[in-house]
């Protein structure tokens, strides 16, 4: 898996253009500031804090319930926060509707798939760029005059080179229904890189996967971020990936956030090690991925 290795120096592990400064990090991109989410009664979020710099990949860890998938929520817009602020690119963007969160250039996938199991993978694809296309169908009238057909070939061309990137050439044209579980996340993923987010929301983008198509996924996520440049969170139960692949990660529990940091002080940290496995002795060796995962 791209010769990572778990807990080692994760300034190493900085994209090249981040790797030469002091704190290996740049300029912040997402801002999230004392966010709470309350679901009547039940506190899914409280008071939570964090920030990603332009091109971190930014892991989000947690027991199950620990409010990972409502943060993301309250990230991409699908839940407004009870209390709390979200800055994106400086920009308060907590009351801002999901449609125009991606417009600015935040993308996600799901947990559960969402892609249109009727439609060709091509065309799932193709959804992901609309909100991206400058003409309508008023200015459709000036196709022939070159405005719309020169953006439509530029369109094609963006959701070709996502195509290649994700190596599903050969289902293209395939029944999104049809392909395995396994392509049909790789479909999900290009559908939003297809967006060019600034910024993209992965939910668990290895759940239900064998080891193959994990190592897979795992160098498509590096290759995003690295090659790319996107800037990544990702919530994963696999914590062998979280750890050899994310620059940091925080660590949701019952809502709260109880440690955040480098992959290896985090693996360190007795919090983490209480929250997953009950450990109470802080004297104990710190807790490996595979422990965590368990
Ligand atoms: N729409 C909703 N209505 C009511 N309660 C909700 C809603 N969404 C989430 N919750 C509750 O909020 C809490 C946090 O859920 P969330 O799905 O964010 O956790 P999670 O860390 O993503 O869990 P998992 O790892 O199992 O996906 C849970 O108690 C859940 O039942």
């Amino acid at each position: 898996m791209n010769g990572r290795q778990n807990g080692g120096d994760a300034r190493q592990k900085w994209p090249a253009h981040l790797r030469h400064r002091e704190d290996g990090l740049g300029t912040t991109l997402l801002d999230v500031r004392d966010v709470s989410l309350r679901f009547g009664g039940l506190r899914a979020l409280s008071d939570v804090s964090f920030s990603v710099e332009k091109g971190e990949l930014f892991s989000i860890i947690g027991p199950n319930g620990a409010g990972k998938t409502s943060l993301l929520n309250c990230i991409s817009g699908r839940y407004s926060p009870s209390e709390g602020k979200i800055f994106f690119g400086g920009r308060d963007i907590t009351r801002l509707k999901p449609n125009r969160r991606a417009a600015i250039g935040i993308g996600r996938t799901f947990q559960n798939l969402a892609l249109f199991h009727h439609m060709s993978v091509l065309d799932n694809i193709m959804v992901g760029r609309h909100h991206l296309l400058k003409n309508n169908f008023l200015t459709g009238a000036l196709y022939w005059f070159g405005g719309a057909q020169k953006e439509e070939l530029e369109h094609r061309r963006k959701v070709e080179d996502v195509i290649d990137f994700l190596d599903i050439q050969h289902v293209r044209k395939a029944t999104a229904g049809t392909l395995s579980y396994g392509l049909r996340k790789r479909v999900e993923l290009a559908r939003a890189v297809a967006l060019e987010p600034e910024l993209i929301l992965l939910d668990e983008p290895m759940a239900g996967m064998n080891l193959e198509e994990k190592e897979d996924m795992a160098r498509y996520i590096v290759d995003l971020n690295e090659e790319w440049g996107m800037t990544i969170i990702m919530i994963e139960h696999d914590m062998g990936v979280v750890m050899d692949i994310s620059h940091r990660v925080m660590v949701l529990d019952f809502g709260r956030k109880i440690a955040h940091g480098q992959p290896a002080d985090v693996l360190a940290d007795p919090h983490v090690r209480k929250a997953y496995l009950g450990e109470e002795d802080p004297e104990i060796e710190p807790a490996t991925p595979q422990a965590l995962s368990a």
